[in-house]
């Protein structure tokens, strides 16, 4: 069931909303409404659109037609309100620390150098904090694990304290303990900061019981609703136009397995 587009409490709402890329559409006329304060699993085979659509979230993709309001403004580039982990994200200058990441966040002012006040400062170790990374924050960026590296993406996101958080694939290329890990570092975090996360992934397992909203994207249409509801053969299968099955252990999780997907 894809849900009536609303206006009042909703970080996200895009109605008839069709995103081309080159010269097709990879999402067509779709609405939907994310309620604030809404942690969701954004997934899709390969190719299905989730970065396009979360980029499109940031006014960085132009909407072909319809309109994407979030919390009941249309969207602008560069809002602060918005924070975004991309999936391409090998920081530049492995000889950086994550402090160094973090300061160059702030204005450069007129000398184009970072410039970080003392409420600067102030955030970034709050942020830091955030993700349980102030122990990681002096140590050069390349000299961390894809996993240590990646907190401090997060914390990167959280300056400005954005109430809608964008992470598009935060738990690729982490072992599955580490992935849980950091699906619970993230529940807490939004929690905390009473913040709407849209997360990307390609695992549902590791978001089991975090996210409350699964978006799932596929052959240009949308699917969003709680996770019982989206996560059944049933769905998945007319989503994807072929047999997807879905068993849930009684541990909780989900195998999903697909043929020819
Ligand atoms: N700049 C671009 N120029 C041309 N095609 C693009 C561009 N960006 C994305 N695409 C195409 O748009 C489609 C959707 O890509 P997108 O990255 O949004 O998918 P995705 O669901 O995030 O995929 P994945 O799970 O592999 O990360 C793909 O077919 C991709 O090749």
């Amino acid at each position: 069931m894809i849900k009536a587009p609303g206006r009042r409490g909703s970080a996200v709402c895009c109605r008839g909303v069709t995103l081309d890329v080159g010269s097709h559409a990879i999402l067509s006329d779709i609405s939907l409404t994310v309620e604030a304060g809404s942690f969701v699993g954004l997934f899709g085979p390969n190719g299905a659109g989730k970065t396009t659509f979360l980029r499109a979230l940031l006014g960085l993709v132009q909407v072909e037609s319809g309109d994407i309001m979030l919390f009941g403004d249309a969207v602008t580039r560069g809002s602060r309100s918005i924070g975004y982990m991309p999936q391409s994200r090998t920081p530049n200058g492995a000889t950086l620390t994550g402090r160094d990441l973090l300061a160059s966040g702030f204005d450069g002012g007129k000398w184009g150098v970072p410039w970080v006040s003392r409420a600067g400062y102030a955030e970034i170790e709050a942020v830091l904090e955030a993700v349980d990374a102030v122990s990681l924050a002096d140590r050069r960026l390349g000299s961390l694990s894809g996993g240590e590296r990646q907190r401090l993406l997060i914390a990167q996101a959280l300056l400005g304290s954005p109430r809608l958080l964008l992470l598009d694939e935060p738990l690729a290329s982490l072992d599955p303990a580490r992935m849980r890990e950091m699906a619970l570092l993230l529940r807490d975090v939004a929690r905390k900061r009473e913040m709407t996360v849209i997360c990307s992934a390609h695992d549902i397992n590791p978001l089991m019981g975090v996210m409350d909203t699964v978006l799932c994207l596929a052959r240009g249409q949308a699917r969003i609703g709680p996770v019982d509801e989206v996560v059944t053969s049933e769905v998945l299968s007319a989503l994807y136009g072929a047999p997807v099955e879905v068993c849930h252990a009684p541990s909780g999780r989900v195998l999903v397995s697909a043929d020819g997907l």
